[in-house]
């Protein structure tokens, strides 16, 4: 009995949480370090399932950089990053969209569904939300760095995903949009999506569910977690390198967002369970939070 009296308090505990993102968007950027692993994946999925149930309205937006690197290697082609930017040929775009609108996107819209969910795909055809243009890179001489077929968002169809999201359905985007001018295809970074599509939903809050507890002083040691990351700070540990790789763009991305209007921006730990419904629903949250 003290058992489940216990667990009825839990669930009390979360009453005001619950209250307050009630009926508000969560965008949460999944990434492709955390689908790597199918049971951290899997516990994701339930907790953004339960977070639906309860009224939240989450968005999700996925990346698969892991998964789109490994069918390269099977097609014999080698990944070349630019400053954290896949460069993007045309082979190169034709498995990205394969990987990401094809079998991943997918994979997740079937795995929310098995779990008791309702979701749906925004996969490019025939539902596109993400709309762009080709972007270059600033080189060190002033010169433009040319990605091939990479592009940046510049327009969200926001009434798409809020329609989804008010049917009681977890709209799933992979980071891909298409150039309205060209109608090309084109390959967006995952982190730079989520925060394009927080920023025009107005949402609540964004949550990047990585494979690391967030932003460390020495990234390969998970005891020198920052707990709460401001600019000066993020740009400092850039400039010096503590910063590296893909947590760049990430980082960079989320300082915009944060001058955009989004008020809240996360980035924990996926493969911890649970982890979302501990950054939402407890005081001290989990994880590194990105401030101004
Ligand atoms: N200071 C840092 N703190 C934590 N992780 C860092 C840091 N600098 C670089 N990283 C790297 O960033 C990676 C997470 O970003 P990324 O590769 O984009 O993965 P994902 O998109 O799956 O979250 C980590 O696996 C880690 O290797
Ligand atoms: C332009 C560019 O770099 N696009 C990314 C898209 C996927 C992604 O960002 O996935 P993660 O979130 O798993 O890193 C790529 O091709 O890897």
């Amino acid at each position: 009995m003290r058992d489940a009296i216990e667990k009825a308090d839990v669930l009390i505990e979360a009453l005001g949480w619950i209250r307050r993102f009630r009926n508000k968007v969560t965008v949460i950027k999944l990434g492709g370090s955390v689908m790597e692993n199918p049971d951290a994946l899997r516990h994701c999925l339930i907790d953004i399932v339960f977070m639906e149930t309860v009224g939240m309205r989450p968005v999700v937006i996925h990346g698969g950089g892991a998964a789109i690197s490994r069918a390269m290697a099977e097609a014999k082609i080698e990944p070349h990053f630019i400053q954290g930017r896949r460069y993007t040929d045309d082979a190169t775009l034709k498995i990205v969209e394969e990987v990401l609108a094809g079998k991943v996107c997918r994979h997740i819209t079937q795995e929310i569904e098995d779990i008791g969910g309702r979701a749906m795909s925004l996969n490019l055809d025939p539902q596109c939300v993400l709309f762009g243009e080709r972007m270059t890179l600033p080189g060190e001489n002033g010169e433009e760095i040319d990605l091939g077929h990479v592009g940046t968002v510049t327009e969200v169809d926001r009434a798409t995903i809020e329609n989804l999201c008010y049917a009681g359905q977890v709209p799933i985007i992979p980071s891909m949009c298409i150039d309205k001018a060209t109608e090309q295809k084109l390959n967006v970074n995952a982190d730079t999506a989520a925060n394009a599509v927080a920023e025009a939903l107005g949402a609540e809050k964004l949550v990047f569910l990585s494979d690391v507890n967030g932003v460390r002083l020495d990234k390969d040691d998970p005891n020198t977690l920052v707990h709460s990351l401001n600019r000066e700070k993020a740009l400092e540990m850039i400039k010096s390198g503590q910063i590296a790789s893909g947590m760049i763009p990430k980082v960079e991305a989320c300082l915009e967002t944060l001058e955009r209007g989004v008020s809240k921006i996360h980035i924990i730990d996926g493969r911890l369970r649970h982890s979302l419904l501990l950054e939402i629903y407890t005081n001290t949250g989990v994880g590194t939070e990105i401030v101004l």
